[in-house]
């Protein structure tokens, strides 16, 4: 069991580091704007927050922007995006109407973007007019539809905790919700959907949104070099930031599956590499990743033939997911064979 204190001492540094992180991001943007006290800790729909011609002005205003839209590093190439840096009119608008009118602690816009994911563009899985699961850098985000949801089928913002997906109807409906909750954007499988996403920060973060990407930042880099232990702690502190966050649940089973090979071999660590695998399995039940891990944990504190069958399950079912690359299928199928012989093993001691 890890010391509290030690987690404690952790949480700490990672408070200051994190803050500094932040200030630096928001102090490139657009400066400090007044805003009101009232506290952001849920998701919140907000029905008709803007009128649906601005929506459209919105629209206009990026169609008609000239040089090309920037990228944005979360989305694929069938998800366009621009910076509403990039659209005076939309900034002016965001920065002195719709932004004080949110009333929330935030005192600063961190940045904003106008998606428009269009189905078209979407070949194949990995180009999916989609975004993956992240944490947004800030501490509220809104969202705004800037098209009624009659336009397009899919689509809408997916929450990885509880699995739901948050689809707003009209245009100027809108979504407030902690940067921190781990979301995606859902694939748009028919026609074109527009929305408006801004990020809004404190300066003074006493109330960090963000600790646990930033401790698992920390415990990858200490897991690549090789400082196992503290990877561990360092999982430790993000889980108990967020305990349902799949990516670092993982992570923590991986470091504790390396501490059990490199160097302790008791049952101690196998045990908790399983438990972290199999809470991955729950919270992301079809990522290739969580399904692997799940399987080795099982693999490898198997004792008798079913354990390790449901090894050669998870494995399969991992091989069944969308989108792995050669690698990937190479290496779930190296443990898969493994997996197929323990089972034949196990089942030929007992069986003697
Ligand atoms: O499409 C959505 O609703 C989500 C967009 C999003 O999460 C983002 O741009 O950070
Ligand atoms: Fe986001």
């Amino acid at each position: 069991r890890v010391p509290e204190a030690l987690v404690h001492n952790e949480m700490r540094a990672n408070e200051r580091y994190h803050a500094r992180e932040v200030v630096a991001a928001s102090d490139a943007v657009w400066g400090r704007l007044a805003v009101g006290r009232e506290d952001v800790t849920a998701c919140r729909i907000l029905p008709g927050l803007v009128d649906g011609d601005r929506c459209r002005l919105i629209i206009e205003e990026v169609r008609r922007t000239r040089p090309p839209p920037s990228t944005f590093t979360m989305s694929g190439r069938n998800v366009r995006e621009t910076h509403v840096s990039d659209l005076p009119e939309t900034k002016r608008w965001l920065r002195d109407e719709l932004f004080p009118r949110l009333n929330t602690t935030c005192d600063a816009l961190y940045d904003a973007l106008v998606l428009r994911y269009n189905a078209e563009y979407s070949h194949s899985h990995a180009a999916r007019a989609a975004q993956p699961v992240h944490r947004d850098d800030a501490v509220a985000t809104i969202n705004v539809a800037l098209n009624d949801a009659s336009e397009y089928a899919g689509g809408g913002t997916r929450f990885e905790a509880d699995d739901t997906v948050v689809k707003l109807a009209r245009a100027g409906d809108a979504l407030l919700h902690p940067s921190h909750l781990r979301h995606a954007g859902a694939a748009t499988t028919r026609g074109e959907r527009w929305v408006l996403v801004a990020f809004m920060t404190r300066r003074a973060l006493r109330d960090i949104s963000d600790h646990a990407r930033v401790f698992h930042a920390r415990a990858f880099a200490a897991r690549q070099r090789g400082d196992l232990d503290n990877a561990l702690v360092l999982c430790r502190c993000a889980l108990a930031v967020d305990s349902r966050d799949g990516e670092l649940l993982v992570q923590a089973a991986k470091v504790s599956t390396d501490i059990a090979d490199v160097r302790d071999g008791t049952l101690r660590y196998r045990a908790l590499a399983l438990l972290y695998a199999a809470r991955a399995t729950k919270v992301l039940p079809r990522s290739a990743a969580a399904l692997h891990v799940f399987g080795l944990a099982r693999l490898r504190t198997a004792r008798r033939p079913a354990n390790a069958a449901r090894a050669v399950q998870a494995l399969d079912r991992a091989l069944g997911t969308e989108g792995l690359d050669a690698a990937q299928r190479a290496a779930l199928r190296q443990t898969r064979d493994i997996a197929v012989r323990t089972v034949a093993f196990l089942e030929n001691t007992r069986s003697r």
